[in-house]
Protein backbone atom coordinates (compact mmCIF):
# COMPACT_ATOMS: atom_id res chain seq x y z
CA UNK A 1 0.00 0.00 0.00
CA UNK A 2 1.25 3.07 -1.14
CA UNK A 3 0.16 6.43 0.93
CA UNK A 4 -0.49 9.40 -0.90
CA UNK A 5 -1.43 13.32 0.09
CA UNK A 6 -2.71 15.86 -2.22
CA UNK A 7 -1.90 19.40 -1.90
CA UNK A 8 -4.40 21.08 -4.34
CA UNK A 9 -6.80 17.73 -4.86
CA UNK A 10 -9.40 19.64 -6.09
CA UNK A 11 -7.28 21.15 -9.53
CA UNK A 12 -6.84 19.71 -13.01
CA UNK A 13 -4.08 17.75 -11.58
CA UNK A 14 -5.04 16.65 -8.02
CA UNK A 15 -8.46 15.40 -9.88
CA UNK A 16 -6.32 13.41 -12.45
CA UNK A 17 -4.29 12.08 -9.34
CA UNK A 18 -7.57 11.05 -7.68
CA UNK A 19 -8.21 9.17 -10.83
CA UNK A 20 -5.13 7.18 -10.79
CA UNK A 21 -5.64 5.89 -7.51
CA UNK A 22 -9.31 5.16 -8.17
CA UNK A 23 -8.11 2.45 -10.47
CA UNK A 24 -5.49 1.27 -8.57
CA UNK A 25 -6.15 0.02 -5.01
CA UNK A 26 -2.50 -0.29 -3.36
CA UNK A 27 -3.32 3.72 -3.78
CA UNK A 28 -4.31 5.45 -0.63
CA UNK A 29 -5.52 8.87 -0.20
CA UNK A 30 -4.54 10.14 3.37
CA UNK A 31 -4.91 13.99 2.57
CA UNK A 32 -6.99 15.88 0.04
CA UNK A 33 -6.89 19.96 0.12
CA UNK A 34 -7.94 22.73 -1.98
CA UNK A 35 -8.04 26.70 -1.54
CA UNK A 36 -12.21 26.72 -1.35
CA UNK A 37 -13.46 24.78 -3.22
CA UNK A 38 -15.51 22.60 -0.41
CA UNK A 39 -17.90 20.95 -2.33
CA UNK A 40 -15.46 19.32 -4.80
CA UNK A 41 -13.67 18.15 -1.07
CA UNK A 42 -16.74 17.00 0.19
CA UNK A 43 -17.56 14.59 -2.63
CA UNK A 44 -13.87 13.76 -2.69
CA UNK A 45 -13.94 12.64 1.43
CA UNK A 46 -16.69 10.79 0.96
CA UNK A 47 -15.12 7.88 -2.04
CA UNK A 48 -11.82 8.25 -0.42
CA UNK A 49 -12.04 8.29 3.11
CA UNK A 50 -8.90 11.11 4.00
CA UNK A 51 -7.78 10.90 7.55
CA UNK A 52 -7.11 14.92 6.91
CA UNK A 53 -8.52 17.83 4.47
CA UNK A 54 -6.42 21.04 4.62
CA UNK A 55 -8.67 23.92 3.41
CA UNK A 56 -6.86 27.38 2.72
CA UNK A 57 -9.60 29.49 3.39
CA UNK A 58 -10.64 29.89 6.84
CA UNK A 59 -14.81 30.18 6.38
CA UNK A 60 -14.19 27.29 3.88
CA UNK A 61 -12.22 25.64 6.39
CA UNK A 62 -15.59 26.07 8.83
CA UNK A 63 -18.49 25.22 6.04
CA UNK A 64 -16.50 22.06 4.97
CA UNK A 65 -16.57 20.84 9.17
CA UNK A 66 -20.30 21.23 9.08
CA UNK A 67 -20.47 19.33 6.13
CA UNK A 68 -18.58 16.30 6.59
CA UNK A 69 -19.21 16.50 10.58
CA UNK A 70 -20.23 12.65 9.73
CA UNK A 71 -17.06 11.34 8.99
CA UNK A 72 -14.06 10.69 10.61
CA UNK A 73 -11.84 13.05 8.47
CA UNK A 74 -10.19 15.74 10.44
CA UNK A 75 -10.28 19.44 8.88
CA UNK A 76 -7.56 22.03 9.25
CA UNK A 77 -6.99 24.99 7.29
CA UNK A 78 -4.66 28.07 6.76
CA UNK A 79 -0.93 27.81 5.91
CA UNK A 80 -0.40 25.66 9.63
CA UNK A 81 -3.42 23.39 7.75
CA UNK A 82 -0.68 22.87 4.61
CA UNK A 83 2.07 22.45 7.02
CA UNK A 84 0.25 19.51 8.69
CA UNK A 85 -0.80 17.86 5.56
CA UNK A 86 2.68 18.29 4.04
CA UNK A 87 4.32 16.28 7.00
CA UNK A 88 1.80 13.84 8.19
CA UNK A 89 3.21 10.21 9.19
CA UNK A 90 0.55 8.51 7.50
CA UNK A 91 2.04 10.05 4.01
CA UNK A 92 4.54 8.39 1.39
CA UNK A 93 4.54 10.56 -1.40
CA UNK A 94 3.36 14.13 -1.50
CA UNK A 95 2.03 15.23 -4.65
CA UNK A 96 2.01 18.81 -4.88
CA UNK A 97 -0.78 19.80 -7.38
CA UNK A 98 -1.32 23.34 -6.18
CA UNK A 99 -0.93 26.36 -8.25
CA UNK A 100 1.63 29.15 -7.36
CA UNK A 101 4.65 29.73 -5.05
CA UNK A 102 2.37 29.46 -2.23
CA UNK A 103 3.76 25.83 -2.45
CA UNK A 104 6.81 26.60 -1.81
CA UNK A 105 6.39 25.92 2.26
CA UNK A 106 4.81 23.21 1.63
CA UNK A 107 6.38 21.27 -0.06
CA UNK A 108 10.12 22.16 1.86
CA UNK A 109 7.69 20.51 5.05
CA UNK A 110 6.99 17.50 2.85
CA UNK A 111 11.00 17.20 2.22
CA UNK A 112 12.04 17.91 6.15
CA UNK A 113 9.45 14.74 6.43
CA UNK A 114 10.95 12.57 4.55
CA UNK A 115 8.33 12.32 1.91
CA UNK A 116 8.85 11.34 -1.86
CA UNK A 117 7.68 14.72 -3.92
CA UNK A 118 5.48 13.88 -6.66
CA UNK A 119 6.26 17.35 -7.91
CA UNK A 120 3.86 19.52 -10.59
CA UNK A 121 3.71 22.20 -8.90
CA UNK A 122 6.40 24.48 -10.85
CA UNK A 123 6.23 27.99 -9.46
CA UNK A 124 7.91 26.22 -6.59
CA UNK A 125 11.11 24.89 -8.14
CA UNK A 126 11.24 28.09 -10.53
CA UNK A 127 11.72 30.19 -7.51
CA UNK A 128 13.31 28.54 -4.63
CA UNK A 129 15.21 25.47 -6.57
CA UNK A 130 18.50 27.00 -5.15
CA UNK A 131 16.77 25.84 -2.02
CA UNK A 132 14.44 23.00 -2.57
CA UNK A 133 16.82 20.86 -4.51
CA UNK A 134 19.84 20.71 -2.14
CA UNK A 135 17.26 20.50 0.88
CA UNK A 136 15.76 16.84 -0.94
CA UNK A 137 19.24 16.19 -1.56
CA UNK A 138 20.15 16.68 2.35
CA UNK A 139 17.00 14.87 3.74
CA UNK A 140 17.10 11.62 1.20
CA UNK A 141 13.97 12.78 -0.49
CA UNK A 142 13.12 12.19 -4.38
CA UNK A 143 11.78 14.77 -6.59
CA UNK A 144 9.77 12.91 -8.92
CA UNK A 145 8.88 15.22 -11.97
CA UNK A 146 4.71 15.57 -12.61
CA UNK A 147 5.37 18.37 -15.55
CA UNK A 148 4.12 16.17 -18.46
CA UNK A 149 7.70 17.27 -20.44
CA UNK A 150 9.94 16.92 -17.49
CA UNK A 151 8.28 13.40 -16.66
CA UNK A 152 9.48 12.64 -20.39
CA UNK A 153 13.13 13.78 -19.35
CA UNK A 154 12.87 11.79 -16.65
CA UNK A 155 11.54 8.80 -18.34
CA UNK A 156 14.08 9.18 -21.34
CA UNK A 157 17.12 9.56 -19.03
CA UNK A 158 16.03 6.75 -16.65
CA UNK A 159 19.51 4.44 -16.00
CA UNK A 160 21.80 7.37 -17.74
CA UNK A 161 24.07 9.14 -15.74
CA UNK A 162 23.48 13.02 -16.22
CA UNK A 163 26.77 13.53 -17.09
CA UNK A 164 26.11 11.78 -20.76
CA UNK A 165 23.72 14.40 -21.60
CA UNK A 166 24.25 17.07 -23.85
CA UNK A 167 20.95 18.55 -24.14
CA UNK A 168 17.12 19.14 -23.09
CA UNK A 169 15.00 19.46 -25.93
CA UNK A 170 11.52 21.04 -24.21
CA UNK A 171 8.78 21.02 -26.75
CA UNK A 172 5.74 23.91 -26.66
CA UNK A 173 2.28 23.36 -28.47
CA UNK A 174 3.06 26.93 -28.67
CA UNK A 175 -0.27 27.89 -27.44
CA UNK A 176 -3.64 28.97 -28.57
CA UNK A 177 -1.77 32.06 -30.50
CA UNK A 178 0.89 30.04 -32.24
CA UNK A 179 1.29 32.10 -35.85
CA UNK A 180 -0.24 35.15 -34.21
CA UNK A 181 0.99 38.66 -34.19
CA UNK A 182 1.72 41.37 -31.27
CA UNK A 183 -0.82 43.50 -32.79
CA UNK A 184 -3.40 40.61 -32.66
CA UNK A 185 -2.67 39.50 -29.00
CA UNK A 186 -4.15 43.28 -28.58
CA UNK A 187 -7.62 41.79 -28.95
CA UNK A 188 -7.73 38.18 -27.71
CA UNK A 189 -10.39 37.71 -24.74
CA UNK A 190 -9.50 35.53 -21.60
CA UNK A 191 -12.15 32.74 -23.65
CA UNK A 192 -9.53 32.56 -26.57
CA UNK A 193 -6.54 32.32 -24.41
CA UNK A 194 -8.36 29.50 -22.18
CA UNK A 195 -9.03 27.55 -24.89
CA UNK A 196 -5.67 25.66 -25.41
CA UNK A 197 -5.06 23.33 -28.86
CA UNK A 198 -4.35 19.96 -26.82
CA UNK A 199 -4.29 19.99 -23.11
CA UNK A 200 -7.15 20.40 -20.65
CA UNK A 201 -5.83 22.20 -17.63
CA UNK A 202 -6.15 24.81 -14.89
CA UNK A 203 -7.01 28.52 -15.74
CA UNK A 204 -3.51 29.86 -14.84
CA UNK A 205 -1.31 27.67 -17.02
CA UNK A 206 -3.55 27.72 -19.54
CA UNK A 207 -2.54 31.25 -19.88
CA UNK A 208 0.97 30.63 -19.20
CA UNK A 209 0.64 28.46 -22.26
CA UNK A 210 -0.53 30.93 -24.72
CA UNK A 211 2.14 33.56 -23.04
CA UNK A 212 4.73 30.98 -23.40
CA UNK A 213 5.95 32.04 -19.73
CA UNK A 214 4.55 28.19 -18.83
CA UNK A 215 7.57 27.32 -21.75
CA UNK A 216 9.45 29.89 -19.36
CA UNK A 217 8.69 28.43 -16.66
CA UNK A 218 9.75 24.73 -17.70
CA UNK A 219 13.17 25.75 -18.68
CA UNK A 220 13.68 26.76 -15.05
CA UNK A 221 12.38 23.86 -13.57
CA UNK A 222 14.07 21.36 -16.24
CA UNK A 223 17.55 23.41 -14.99
CA UNK A 224 16.97 22.58 -11.70
CA UNK A 225 15.40 19.19 -12.07
CA UNK A 226 18.28 17.89 -14.34
CA UNK A 227 21.17 20.20 -12.81
CA UNK A 228 21.46 21.75 -16.58
CA UNK A 229 22.65 24.82 -17.62
CA UNK A 230 20.54 27.14 -20.11
CA UNK A 231 22.69 26.50 -22.80
CA UNK A 232 21.89 22.72 -22.70
CA UNK A 233 18.23 24.05 -22.89
CA UNK A 234 16.31 24.00 -25.59
CA UNK A 235 12.72 24.64 -26.86
CA UNK A 236 11.26 23.40 -29.92
CA UNK A 237 7.54 23.76 -30.88
CA UNK A 238 5.75 20.54 -31.17
CA UNK A 239 2.58 21.95 -32.07
CA UNK A 240 0.69 18.29 -31.70
CA UNK A 241 1.99 17.55 -28.08
CA UNK A 242 2.34 14.00 -29.23
CA UNK A 243 6.09 14.32 -28.32
CA UNK A 244 6.30 15.42 -24.40
CA UNK A 245 10.18 16.12 -24.75
CA UNK A 246 13.39 14.65 -25.53
CA UNK A 247 17.07 14.24 -24.36
CA UNK A 248 19.93 14.43 -26.74
CA UNK A 249 22.81 12.29 -25.44
CA UNK A 250 26.57 12.77 -25.69
CA UNK A 251 26.94 10.83 -28.75
CA UNK A 252 24.03 12.75 -30.66
CA UNK A 253 21.73 9.90 -29.77
CA UNK A 254 17.93 11.62 -28.98
CA UNK A 255 15.34 9.65 -26.44
CA UNK A 256 11.62 11.24 -26.66
CA UNK A 257 8.39 10.47 -25.03
CA UNK A 258 5.21 9.96 -27.20
CA UNK A 259 1.90 9.39 -25.98
CA UNK A 260 -1.38 11.60 -26.16
CA UNK A 261 -1.92 14.53 -23.79
CA UNK A 262 -3.38 12.36 -20.80
CA UNK A 263 -1.61 13.66 -17.63
CA UNK A 264 -2.68 10.58 -15.44
CA UNK A 265 0.44 9.12 -17.68
CA UNK A 266 3.01 11.06 -15.62
CA UNK A 267 0.93 11.28 -12.60
CA UNK A 268 0.68 7.86 -12.22
CA UNK A 269 4.91 7.54 -13.42
CA UNK A 270 5.93 9.50 -10.53
CA UNK A 271 3.42 7.59 -8.30
CA UNK A 272 5.00 4.05 -9.16
CA UNK A 273 8.79 5.20 -10.39
CA UNK A 274 10.29 2.93 -11.02
CA UNK A 275 7.52 0.61 -12.17
CA UNK A 276 4.87 1.14 -14.66
CA UNK A 277 1.59 0.14 -14.73
CA UNK A 278 -1.19 -0.26 -17.24
CA UNK A 279 -3.27 3.01 -17.91
CA UNK A 280 -6.30 2.85 -19.59
CA UNK A 281 -7.07 5.70 -21.90
CA UNK A 282 -6.48 6.49 -25.56
CA UNK A 283 -3.07 5.42 -26.71
CA UNK A 284 -1.16 6.60 -29.75
CA UNK A 285 -2.82 4.57 -33.12
CA UNK A 286 0.56 5.16 -35.82
CA UNK A 287 -2.27 4.00 -38.24
CA UNK A 288 -4.14 7.41 -37.92
CA UNK A 289 -1.29 9.83 -36.45
CA UNK A 290 -0.19 12.10 -40.21
CA UNK A 291 2.21 14.25 -38.89
CA UNK A 292 4.61 15.62 -36.10
CA UNK A 293 6.20 18.77 -37.07
CA UNK A 294 8.36 21.10 -35.66
CA UNK A 295 8.89 24.83 -35.62
CA UNK A 296 10.96 27.37 -33.74
CA UNK A 297 9.47 29.14 -31.24
CA UNK A 298 8.34 32.88 -32.00
CA UNK A 299 10.36 34.89 -29.01
CA UNK A 300 10.06 38.42 -30.17
CA UNK A 301 6.11 37.61 -30.19
CA UNK A 302 5.70 35.28 -26.76
CA UNK A 303 8.03 37.27 -24.88
CA UNK A 304 7.40 35.15 -21.60
CA UNK A 305 10.23 32.82 -22.64
CA UNK A 306 12.94 35.25 -22.83
CA UNK A 307 12.07 37.13 -20.06
CA UNK A 308 12.23 33.96 -17.70
CA UNK A 309 15.49 32.82 -19.23
CA UNK A 310 16.44 36.16 -18.73
CA UNK A 311 15.41 35.67 -15.04
CA UNK A 312 17.12 32.66 -15.06
CA UNK A 313 20.59 33.86 -16.41
CA UNK A 314 20.15 37.13 -13.70
CA UNK A 315 19.40 34.25 -10.97
CA UNK A 316 19.24 34.85 -7.17
CA UNK A 317 15.73 36.85 -6.28
CA UNK A 318 14.77 37.19 -10.56
CA UNK A 319 13.02 34.56 -10.77
CA UNK A 320 10.58 35.49 -8.11
CA UNK A 321 10.13 38.46 -9.38
CA UNK A 322 9.45 37.11 -12.87
CA UNK A 323 6.79 34.61 -11.14
CA UNK A 324 5.23 36.76 -8.45
CA UNK A 325 4.31 39.45 -11.21
CA UNK A 326 3.13 36.74 -13.96
CA UNK A 327 1.18 35.14 -11.28
CA UNK A 328 -0.72 38.79 -9.96
CA UNK A 329 -0.61 39.19 -13.92
CA UNK A 330 -2.64 36.64 -14.79
CA UNK A 331 -5.21 36.75 -12.08
CA UNK A 332 -5.90 40.18 -13.32
CA UNK A 333 -6.04 39.27 -17.05
CA UNK A 334 -8.62 36.48 -16.11
CA UNK A 335 -10.59 38.87 -13.88
CA UNK A 336 -10.20 41.28 -17.29
CA UNK A 337 -8.73 44.12 -15.84
CA UNK A 338 -5.67 43.81 -18.05
CA UNK A 339 -5.18 42.78 -21.35
CA UNK A 340 -2.78 39.77 -22.42
CA UNK A 341 -0.38 42.22 -23.44
CA UNK A 342 0.04 44.06 -20.70
CA UNK A 343 1.33 40.08 -18.88
CA UNK A 344 4.49 41.45 -20.48
CA UNK A 345 4.83 44.58 -19.62
CA UNK A 346 3.65 44.15 -16.33
CA UNK A 347 6.09 40.92 -15.71
CA UNK A 348 9.43 43.08 -17.64
CA UNK A 349 8.58 46.37 -15.22
CA UNK A 350 8.87 44.46 -12.39
CA UNK A 351 12.11 42.66 -13.31
CA UNK A 352 13.35 46.16 -14.44
CA UNK A 353 12.90 47.67 -11.34
CA UNK A 354 13.67 44.80 -9.36
CA UNK A 355 17.29 45.11 -7.24
CA UNK A 356 18.68 41.52 -7.05
CA UNK A 357 19.29 39.52 -4.06
CA UNK A 358 22.05 37.36 -5.23
CA UNK A 359 21.26 34.10 -2.90
CA UNK A 360 17.93 34.96 -1.31
CA UNK A 361 16.77 32.42 1.52
CA UNK A 362 12.77 31.42 2.36
CA UNK A 363 11.75 35.13 4.16
CA UNK A 364 13.54 36.63 1.12
CA UNK A 365 12.02 35.07 -1.78
CA UNK A 366 8.39 35.38 0.46
CA UNK A 367 9.43 39.04 0.84
CA UNK A 368 10.40 39.67 -2.90
CA UNK A 369 6.66 38.68 -3.70
CA UNK A 370 5.38 40.78 -1.52
CA UNK A 371 6.92 43.56 -2.61
CA UNK A 372 6.59 42.81 -6.22
CA UNK A 373 2.49 42.54 -5.49
CA UNK A 374 2.50 45.78 -4.05
CA UNK A 375 4.24 47.45 -6.71
CA UNK A 376 2.53 46.46 -9.20
CA UNK A 377 -1.11 46.98 -7.70
CA UNK A 378 0.28 50.30 -7.31
CA UNK A 379 0.57 50.68 -10.96
CA UNK A 380 -2.31 48.76 -12.71
N1 LIG B 1 -3.13 20.94 -15.19
C1 LIG B 1 -2.11 20.38 -15.79
O1 LIG B 1 -2.30 19.57 -16.72
C2 LIG B 1 -0.70 20.68 -15.38
C3 LIG B 1 -0.45 21.45 -14.27
N2 LIG B 1 0.84 21.65 -13.87
C4 LIG B 1 1.12 22.46 -12.68
O2 LIG B 1 0.42 21.87 -11.59
C5 LIG B 1 -0.03 22.87 -10.69
C6 LIG B 1 -1.54 22.75 -10.55
O3 LIG B 1 -2.12 23.06 -11.80
P1 LIG B 1 -3.67 22.80 -12.10
O4 LIG B 1 -4.08 21.49 -11.52
O5 LIG B 1 -3.84 23.03 -13.54
O6 LIG B 1 -4.34 24.00 -11.29
P2 LIG B 1 -5.84 24.17 -10.85
O7 LIG B 1 -6.11 25.62 -10.79
O8 LIG B 1 -6.75 23.32 -11.66
O9 LIG B 1 -5.85 23.56 -9.36
C7 LIG B 1 -5.16 24.19 -8.32
C8 LIG B 1 -5.39 23.49 -7.01
O10 LIG B 1 -4.73 24.22 -5.98
C9 LIG B 1 -5.69 24.58 -4.99
N3 LIG B 1 -5.30 25.84 -4.37
C10 LIG B 1 -5.21 27.05 -4.95
N4 LIG B 1 -4.81 27.96 -4.05
C11 LIG B 1 -4.67 27.30 -2.87
C12 LIG B 1 -4.31 27.68 -1.57
N5 LIG B 1 -4.03 28.95 -1.26
N6 LIG B 1 -4.24 26.73 -0.61
C13 LIG B 1 -4.55 25.45 -0.89
N7 LIG B 1 -4.91 25.03 -2.12
C14 LIG B 1 -4.96 25.94 -3.08
C15 LIG B 1 -7.00 24.70 -5.74
O11 LIG B 1 -8.10 24.68 -4.86
P3 LIG B 1 -9.53 25.32 -5.29
O12 LIG B 1 -10.20 24.26 -6.12
O13 LIG B 1 -10.25 25.58 -4.02
O14 LIG B 1 -9.23 26.57 -6.06
C16 LIG B 1 -6.89 23.45 -6.61
O15 LIG B 1 -7.11 22.31 -5.86
C17 LIG B 1 0.44 24.21 -11.29
O16 LIG B 1 1.65 24.59 -10.72
C18 LIG B 1 0.61 23.89 -12.76
O17 LIG B 1 1.56 24.73 -13.38
C19 LIG B 1 1.90 21.10 -14.54
C20 LIG B 1 1.70 20.36 -15.65
C21 LIG B 1 0.37 20.09 -16.19
C1 LIG C 1 0.50 19.16 -19.66
C2 LIG C 1 1.64 20.02 -19.35
O1 LIG C 1 2.66 19.58 -18.88
C3 LIG C 1 1.53 21.47 -19.65
O2 LIG C 1 2.58 22.19 -19.04
C4 LIG C 1 1.57 21.56 -21.13
O3 LIG C 1 2.83 21.23 -21.54
C5 LIG C 1 1.21 22.92 -21.58
O4 LIG C 1 1.45 22.99 -22.92
P1 LIG C 1 2.32 24.08 -23.63
O5 LIG C 1 2.84 25.05 -22.61
O6 LIG C 1 3.38 23.35 -24.35
O7 LIG C 1 1.30 24.72 -24.50
MN1 LIG D 1 4.21 21.06 -18.90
Amino acid sequence: MKNIAILGSTGSIGIQTLDVARKNEDLRVVAVSAGKSVEKLEEQIREFHPLLAAVWDEKAARDLKTRIADTDTKVVSGMEGLLELASMPESEILVTAIVGMIGIRPTMEGIRAGKAIALANKETLVTAGHLIMPMAKKYGVSILPVDSEHSAIFQAIHGEENKEIHKLLITASGGPFRGRTTEELRRVTVADTLKHPNWVMGRKITVDSATLVNKGLEVMEAKWLFDMDLDHIQVVVQPQSIIHSMVEFKDGAIMAQLGTPDMRLPIQYALYYPHRRYLDGDRLDFTKLHEITFEVPDMETFRGLPMAIQASREGGSMPTVFNAANELAVKKFLEEKIGFLDIYEIIAQSMERHKKIAHPDLDEILSVEQDTYQWIESRW
